[in-house]
């Protein structure tokens, strides 16, 4: 801590566009001209003056009287714009309450922006009243804004470094802000440090002159080793989307301060093995895939966010044994998935897709030849997780009868009947959907052979996977008129992008609707993705929590007190927790609370400790045989 520093360091901060994402005077403006015709045209003028002073490009007191002239505000629109900039507060200061307060002794704002609108916000984060130095307005007496007070020595040129100079601060003293004027603190040799703060506005003439550029408060205070209450900075761990995520899960990562970076399509394994290098989160959904090569070239990579159903698409077993946690949304595109198969398999048992293709070509083919309900009709689905079983329940609905086969023992649900086997299934159905995961041993599992098994006529559907299909084998069961009408949303070769064409040899054939891979792709259920997937994944690397995880041992962990966290994934091997007991006892470190959970690969050990420890504490813990990862969160 700071405090605890025999050469005290003095941080000075700026205000607008620092502690705050917004430039107060500028804000002010719009309110006070909330109704007025020309707001946009002065609040611009305002913002350009703004911009001008910040940048070192027109003398700062001159700047602020004419932006003062122009504003025609009053007492009332600074209450209003107090309550406004309470929720423009940096995420990083707002992260970073504790330190604030804890070293309220040594942190000054120091502002040409106004203290009547300072003091309040950036006393409610723990910085003293009497350590904020920022201008004063003048009003008259109905309140309203007539100018700045002159004796104030931050309404003149040059105001920051007299004000500085007046504090005479002993020790070193390290400059955060985002203007040029914060850098003259800096030159004029009263602040050994500038840091350019860049979280808010990235200003080029201020960066390059800057010592340093910290993205957040955590960075700034993880550089300078400052705190142990300072894990890494968020800002510098990397968040790869691919696949064109909701926006939601975006917001979700940049909220947090996380650096995000979001791609529309997926990668191919070259251009993954490059990208992923340094990257800490990875977020996908069913086309990138996850191989051996690609996890080993991730040094960086925590977890992995699957935003759908299937996993097939990560080597799961390599992904465990580097201690990279997997999550993925088990739930949110199910009833996506059904509708669309219930909606496909009356469009083809009605024989529509052709009678609709014959409009469009202006042919009117009113007959009732190969029209059916499916009312009355067998449904067999092979797979009955959660897509088959809610399609069970729809189609039930609908009066159809339901026959399933799962290669494991599932609860049959409403009046649908479980047959032994898949030909046993084939032999019954009129229907036939297929709602299988991905795993590996599905390749090819209906061929050939099972459509011989199938009725004559039969309506057949794959939404799952397209590996699970041999294509060739189901164009021919097609062109013979084995399979009146088919349904295809998956397949074994998909484009990357919307930009690649697909092939197939299904293109064209009489009945059958092709969809590309859109089961799950509904407005409503990649948003519940685009929430649902980012919580699991902050929860686990804000928290250490792992409950949802695919392949992690599950551990839902209480909020961190005061207390500091390790968290030590290792190899399931005998004697792991023997020594890392060993080591707490050797420290004499006090447990808080303590949490173990194994699967067949990997242990994941928590401890909540104190703060007192040693580095060579953290240090042997490491060293543990079969340590796969380790981190701590404060
Ligand atoms: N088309 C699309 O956009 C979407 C496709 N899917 C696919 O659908 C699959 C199923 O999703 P859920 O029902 O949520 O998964 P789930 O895991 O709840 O159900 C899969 C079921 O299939 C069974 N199964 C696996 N192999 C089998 C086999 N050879 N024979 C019979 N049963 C077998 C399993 O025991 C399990 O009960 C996902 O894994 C995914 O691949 C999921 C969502 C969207
Ligand atoms: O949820 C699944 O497993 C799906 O197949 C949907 O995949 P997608 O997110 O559309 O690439």
């Amino acid at each position: 801590m700071l405090t605890q520093t025999l050469n005290p360091t003095h941080i000075v901060i700026d205000f607008d566009s620092t502690f705050t994402k917004v430039e107060g005077l500028d804000e002010l403006a719009m309110i006070a001209l909330a109704a007025h015709e020309d707001r946009e045209a002065i609040v611009q003028q305002i913002r350009e003056l703004t911009d001008l002073g910040m940048n070192g490009e027109m003398p700062f007191a001159e700047g602020l009287r004419r932006r003062i002239a122009l504003l025609s505000a009053n007492r009332s629109h600074i209450d209003l714009l107090i309550d406004y900039l309470r929720t423009k507060v940096s995420e990083s200061f707002l992260r970073n309450k504790a330190f604030i307060t804890d070293n309220a002794d040594h942190i000054y704002v120091v502002s040409s922006g106004f203290k009547e609108f300072i003091v309040p916000i950036v006393t409610e984060l723990g910085v003293r009243a009497e350590h904020v130095f920022a201008n004063e307005f003048l009003f008259d007496e109905e309140g309203n804004i007539i100018g700045v007070d002159e004796n104030n020595v931050l309404a003149s040129d040059g105001g920051k470094i007299k004000l500085l100079r007046t504090l005479n601060l002993v020790g070193d003293v390290y400059v955060i802000g985002d203007g040029y004027t914060d850098y003259e603190l800096r030159e004029s040799g009263l602040a050994n440090r500038f840091y350019a703060f860049t979280e808010n506005v990235n200003r080029p003439r201020v960066v390059e002159k800057a010592d340093h550029v910290s993205g957040s408060l955590d960075e700034f205070l993880y550089d300078n080793k400052l705190s142990r209450s300072q894990s890494y900075p968020k800002s510098r761990i990397k968040v790869l989307l691919l696949e064109n995520v909701h926006p939601a899960a975006k917001k979700a990562f940049e909220d947090e301060g996380f650096n995000v970076e979001f791609l529309k399509g997926a990668l191919d394994e070259d251009e993954l093995c490059e990208r992923i290098r340094d990257v800490s989160i990875i977020g996908i959904r069913s086309k990138t895939q996850l191989t051996k090569k690609v996890l080993e070239s991730a040094n960086r990579l925590m977890a992995i966010g699957a935003f759908c159903i299937g996993t097939n698409q990560i080597d799961l077993e390599t992904a465990t044994e580097r201690g990279v946690a997997v999550f993925n949304a088990p739930y949110s595109n199910t009833r996506s998935v059904v509708e669309l198969a219930i909606g496909e398999m009356i469009m083809l048992i009605r024989n529509i897709v052709p009678k609709s293709n014959s409009m469009h070509q202006g042919i009117w083919d009113k007959s009732a030849s190969g029209s059916y309900e499916v009312r009355g009709k067998k449904l067999g689905l092979v797979g009955y997780g959660n897509i088959g079983s809610q399609l069970s329940v729809v189609a039930e609905a609908l009066g159809m009868e339901v026959y399933f086969y799962d290669v494991v023992d599932r609860l049959a649900i409403g009046n649908a009947r479980k047959v032994n086997s898949m030909a046993e299934l084939f032999g019954i159905a009129d229907v036939i959907s297929l709602h299988v995961d991905g795993r590996k041993d599905n390749t090819y599992i209906v061929g050939k052979e099972q459509f011989d098994q199938m009725k004559d006529g039969v309506i057949f559907m794959n939404l799952s996977r397209g590996h699970v299909v041999e294509i060739d084998a189901l164009a021919a069961a097609i062109k013979s008129g084995k399979i009146a009408g088919a349904a295809v949303d998956v397949f074994p070769q998909e484009p990357k992008t919307n930009n690649e064409a697909f092939e197939s040899e299904l293109v064209g054939l009489d009945n059958v609707i092709l969809t590309p891979h859109i089961g799950g792709s509904t407005e409503e259920a990649q948003e519940n993705i685009g929430h649902y997937v980012p919580s699991k994944l902050l929860e686990y690397i804000n928290n250490g929590s792992s409950y949802g995880s695919y392949n992690f041992p599950e551990v839902q962990l209480p909020k961190l007190g005061d207390s500091h966290r390790l968290l030590h994934v290792h190899a399931n091997v005998p004697g792991v927790l023997a020594k890392l007991n060993s080591i707490f006892a050797k420290h004499n470190i006090n447990i808080t609370g303590q949490y173990l959970k194994t699967n067949e690969t990997i242990g994941y050990v928590i401890a909540d400790i104190s703060k007192n420890y040693s580095e060579e504490f953290v240090r042997e813990l490491k060293a543990v045989e079969g340590t796969i990862r380790f981190r701590m969160l404060y």
